[in-house]
This record gives structure tokens, C-alpha cells and sequence, in this order.
């Protein structure tokens, strides 16, 4: 199998680079009409197995879950995970045959190997969906003719695409159609209403391709979605240890510091965000944030620049045939940082508190939101794509790290998300040990400016707040969270 991606011609690759139309609510007036009746069989019942079919089920889809034999017989995780909730459960022979869709929600590494297994087994002209590309784009995994090939893809860990469906609200969402595989021309009416199902269509639905959705995903996963929170965790906690904050204060501020400032972000963005601090505290944001996009630049550059020559997932196929030799070293690592051992002391921390001891978080939330924007649409990614994969999914991401640190957000994310993770935080730390050592606890730890009242320049102010309002993130998220009528506050 080649790299589907490198073998279109420049001009193919730029297309589907570029595929990407915000769906109007009313194409979803149909609802999950499409797929009423039919039977669909999800393999695997991991991270975004199990939600998106509760949510489906919820909507009133028809859904059973396929696993290996051995997940069976020996009543692993995933086979409890669909018990204890009332899913009928069975064997490939069993089940796949029956489907009029298989939903293949396991890990990428066994993209190849449970779609060869199970293809044979596939009704003709059934469907297959897909939560991520990789397998289609990056392994040029070849699907049998009369199957038709969709993707849907939350732009969201399962665990929030199951808490924001609950809410009444949704995750944004990728839908494609692969060209090669769409013989009776159904398949975007089927990944509609699979979008409906999951919720999805009430935080925006973007009809995409493959190739757009993973190489956005990759970028966004590495760098600002799970990478730099954990770098930015990792130094901002050992920063406060080495100027005498009290270990329990930064570790809960760490931990659900980035949960309360990233609220903010989604709801207005990064402006709104930086308007929750002080003028004085803003400006400082501001110019740090410069400075770390400064250093971060070159090393966002080339992870996008790996991802799109495919020099990523060729690397990572090789740990992968290594027995994922780093992502294990690395999962130790974390496992082994002061912040991850350090339980968050039973102290109170008012919201605004994150906000005026955590203006290092909010430099580092604005710098990596804003790169990883410039960098996937300086390479041909749509904007709200882009939006979606970094500004929206940032505390959607947050969120998780909430509930048990970095463990959580890297036990709940893809294995290759977390692959990703630890690549691009390897790299960031040392960049950033000039920059570290010029921190003090006035910008994390402590109340910025305390007692030194609220002046400031009135020409700088006014510069910083017009950058903020006119950066291109803030101009298409604007647009995007117009539809978002449903979203439920969480802080
Ligand atoms: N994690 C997330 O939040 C997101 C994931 N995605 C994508 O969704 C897909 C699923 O990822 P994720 O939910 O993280 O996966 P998980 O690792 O959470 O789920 C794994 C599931 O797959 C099963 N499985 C593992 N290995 C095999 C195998 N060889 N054969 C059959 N079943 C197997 C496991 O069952 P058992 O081992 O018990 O047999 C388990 O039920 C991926 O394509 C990912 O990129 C997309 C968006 C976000
Ligand atoms: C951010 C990581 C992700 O892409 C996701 C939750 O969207 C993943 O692969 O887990
Ligand atoms: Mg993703
Ligand atoms: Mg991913």
C-alpha cells in the first residue's frame, strides 16, 4: 500500500486540501432519515466507539457492536463498555454481514488489518465509515468497488462528544465521501445523517474530504491541541515549584486552568478570552504570546510541512512496527513529570483567579491557537477547518485534562494523537528554555499587577485590541459561533 496522498497530481492534492463548505442547518432538516431502518454494526467500543453510539441510539438508530472474538470471550473493556449499556454485542461472522453500515471506530494502527478482515464479510453495497483518514489517505487503503467509503469526523474526544450531546448541543464535524468509493452516489446523504446522529450538525458540519480532514487533524492534534497544553502544563508546573508557589495551588491551577481560560475561548473567542483579563495583564498576554510565536513558529512549520510530505506517518508506521517503542517511552515520561504526581491541593480558585495567576496560560493558549490557524491555512486548510481543529477543540481537549491531568487527556485522545503529543512537547521544551527562564511568578502563580494599579498606554491598548479583533481566527470563528445557538456553558 502508497500514500493515497502522494499519488494524487499537485492539482488533485490542492482540491481536496481545499475541500470544505459549511453545511447550512437546513440541509440537515432531514435528520438521521438516512440511515433509519438500517442496521449498523460499530467495530470496536473504545473512546469514540461507545459515544457516538449512545448518541446514535439517542437519536434513534439502530446499533450493535462487533468485536475481535478475543475481546468477547475474554469480556474486555470494550466488550463491558457495550453491555452495561444494553448493546447487542457479537462476532464479526455474526454481525458484520447483517450491516448495511460498518462504522470502524479502532485504533489506525489496526486500520489495515480489521478492515481486511472485515471487507470480505460486507454485504454488497454496504457502506464503510471512518472517524479519521489515515488508513484511506496516509496507508492507501483500497476498499472493494461496490462498498461505499464516508467519513465522519467529531472534532472532539468521544468522552465531550457524548457530555455535549447530552447537553443538547453537538461537536463540530468533518463529513466526506471517498472519490474512489461512492458507486451509487449515497454516501453523503448516509454521513449526513450519521453527523445528525452524533449531534454533530448543532455545532456545524463541514462537507470535506479525507485527505483535508487528516492532515488538519494531525496538525491540530500535535501542536496546540494536546502538545502545547501539555508542554505549557509541564513548564508552567515546574516553573511555580522552583519559585516557591505552593505545589497543591499549582497543580489545581494548572489542572483546571486550562478548562476555565479556554471557556472563554469558545465562547468568544480569543478576544473575549484576553478581555477577561486586566488591560495591564492583556497587554502582557499579548506581547509574551508574540514572543512564543516567535519561537514556536519554525517547529509548528515543520510538523506541518512532515504531515503533508507524509514524513509523519511514515515515522510513526515505524514505531508502530516497534512495538511503539517511543509512544510507550514517552507515556512513561509523562507518567514520571512533577505535575502529573503532584494531586491538586484542596485551595479555592475563583474563575477569574485562572485568569489574573495564569497569564503565561493565556499567552500559550493565544500563541498556539493562532499558529496552528496560520500554519494549516498558510498550506491550503480552509479556515473553518482550521477554527474548528484549533480554537473550537481547545477546551473540549481542556476539559479533559480537568478531570485527571495529562494521563486523561492522553488515555481519552487517539493513539495517534498521543503519538503526536509527546513528538511535538519532546521538541517544544528545550525551544523554550531561554524564553522559561526569563518567567517569574508574576505571570504565573500570582495576581499579575496586584497593587500597581490599572494604567496603561493608551496607544499600545488600542493596538492590541485591534490585532486581537482582526486576527483571521477571530473573523471566521465569529462567523462559525453564530450557529452555535445551542452551546451550554460548562465553567
Ligand atoms: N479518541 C478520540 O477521541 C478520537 C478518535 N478518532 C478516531 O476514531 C478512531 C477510533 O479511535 P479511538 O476511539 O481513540 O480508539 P480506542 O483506542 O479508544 O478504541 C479501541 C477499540 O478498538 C478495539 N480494537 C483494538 N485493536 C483492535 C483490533 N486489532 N481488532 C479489532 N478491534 C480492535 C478495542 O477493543 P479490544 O482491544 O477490547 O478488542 C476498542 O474497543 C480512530 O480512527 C481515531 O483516529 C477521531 C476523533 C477523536
Ligand atoms: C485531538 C485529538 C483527536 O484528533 C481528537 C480528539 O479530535 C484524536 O485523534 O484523538
Ligand atoms: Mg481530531
Ligand atoms: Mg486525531
Amino acid at each position: 500500500m502508497t500514500n493515497y496522498f502522494n499519488t494524487l497530481s499537485l492539482r488533485d492534492q490542492l482540491t481536496q486540501l481545499g475541500k470544505c463548505r459549511f453545511m447550512d442547518a437546513s440541509e440537515f432538516a432531514d435528520g438521521v432519515t438516512a440511515l433509519k431502518g438500517k442496521k449498523i454494526v460499530i467495530v470496536g467500543c473504545g473512546a469514540q466507539g461507545l459515544n457516538q453510539g449512545l448518541n446514535m441510539r439517542d437519536s434513534g438508530l439502530d446499533i450493535s457492536y462487533t468485536l475481535r472474538e478475543a475481546a468477547i470471550k475474554e469480556q474486555r473493556q470494550s466488550y463491558k463498555n457495550a453491555k452495561e449499556n444494553n448493546f447487542n454485542v457479537g462476532t464479526y461472522e455474526e454481525l458484520i454481514p447483517t450491516a448495511d453500515l460498518v462504522i470502524n471506530l479502532t485504533p489506525d494502527k489496526q486500520h489495515t488489518n480489521v478492515v481486511s478482515t472485515v471487507m470480505p464479510l460486507m454485504k454488497k453495497g454496504a457502506t464503510l465509515s471512518y472517524s479519521h483518514g489515515f488508513n484511506i489517505v496516509e496507508e492507501g487503503m483500497q476498499v472493494r468497488e461496490d462498498l461505499t467509503v464516508i467519513m465522519v469526523a467529531p472534532k472532539s474526544p468521544g468522552s465531550e462528544v457524548r457530555e455535549e450531546y447530552k447537553r443538547g448541543f453537538g461537536v463540530p464535524t468533518l463529513i466526506a465521501v471517498h472519490p474512489e468509493n461512492d458507486p451509487e452516489g449515497k454516501g453523503l446523504e448516509q454521513a449526513k445523517a450519521y453527523a445528525a446522529g452524533t449531534g454533530g450538525h448543532k455545532a456545524g458540519v463541514l462537507e470535506s474530504s479525507f485527505v483535508a480532514e487528516v492532515k488538519s487533524d494531525l496538525m491540530g492534534e500535535q501542536t496546540i491541541l494536546c502538545g502545547l497544553l501539555q508542554t505549557g502544563s509541564i513548564l508552567s508546573f515546574n516553573k511555580m515549584l522552583e519559585k516557591g508557589i505552593d505545589a497543591g495551588y499549582a497543580s489545581k491551577l494548572i489542572q483546571y486552568g486550562w478548562e476555565t481560560i479556554t471557556e472563554g475561548l469558545k465562547y468568544g473567542g480569543i478576544t473575549n478570552m484576553m478581555d477577561r483579563l486586566s488591560n495591564p495583564a492583556k497587554i502582557k498576554a499579548f506581547d509574551l504570546a508574540e514572543e512564543l510565536k516567535d519561537i514556536m513558529r519554525p517547529l509548528f512549520q515543520k510538523h506541518m510541512d512532515d504531515i503533508m510530505s507524509g514524513h509523519f506517518s511514515k515515522t510513526m508506521m515505524e514505531d508502530w512496527a516497534n512495538g511503539d517503542k517511543n509512544l510507550l517511552d514517552w507515556r512513561a515520561a509523562t507518567g514520571d513529570t512533577a505535575f502529573e504526581k503532584t494531586p491538586a491541593g484542596a485551595v479555592e480558585i475563583s474563575e477569574q483567579e485562572f485568569y489574573d495567576n495564569g497569564v503565561l496560560m493565556v499567552a500559550f493558549v493565544k500563541s498556539g491557537v493562532e499558529l496552528a490557524y496560520e500554519t494549516m491555512t498558510e498550506s491550503g486548510i480552509i479556515g473553518e477547518s482550521a477554527y474548528y481543529e484549533s480554537l473550537h477543540e481547545t477546551p473540549l481537549i481542556a476539559n479533559t485534562i480537568a478531570r485527571k491531568k495529562l494521563f486523561e487527556m492522553n488515555r481519552v485522545i487517539s493513539d495517534t494523537a498521543e503519538y503526536g503529543c509527546y513528538l511535538f512537547d519532546h521538541a517544544c521544551k528545550p525551544l523554550l528554555t531561554d524564553f522559561m527562564n526569563t518567567v517569574d511568578t508574576d505571570i504565573i502563580g500570582k495576581h499579575f499587577g496586584e497593587g500597581k494599579g490599572n494604567g496603561v498606554d493608551n496607544v499600545k491598548l488600542i493596538a492590541v485590541n485591534k490585532a486581537l479583533r482582526e486576527h483571521p481566527v477571530e473573523i471566521v470563528g465569529a462567523r462559525l459561533r453564530e450557529s452555535m445557538t445551542a452551546m451550554k456553558p460548562i465553567v
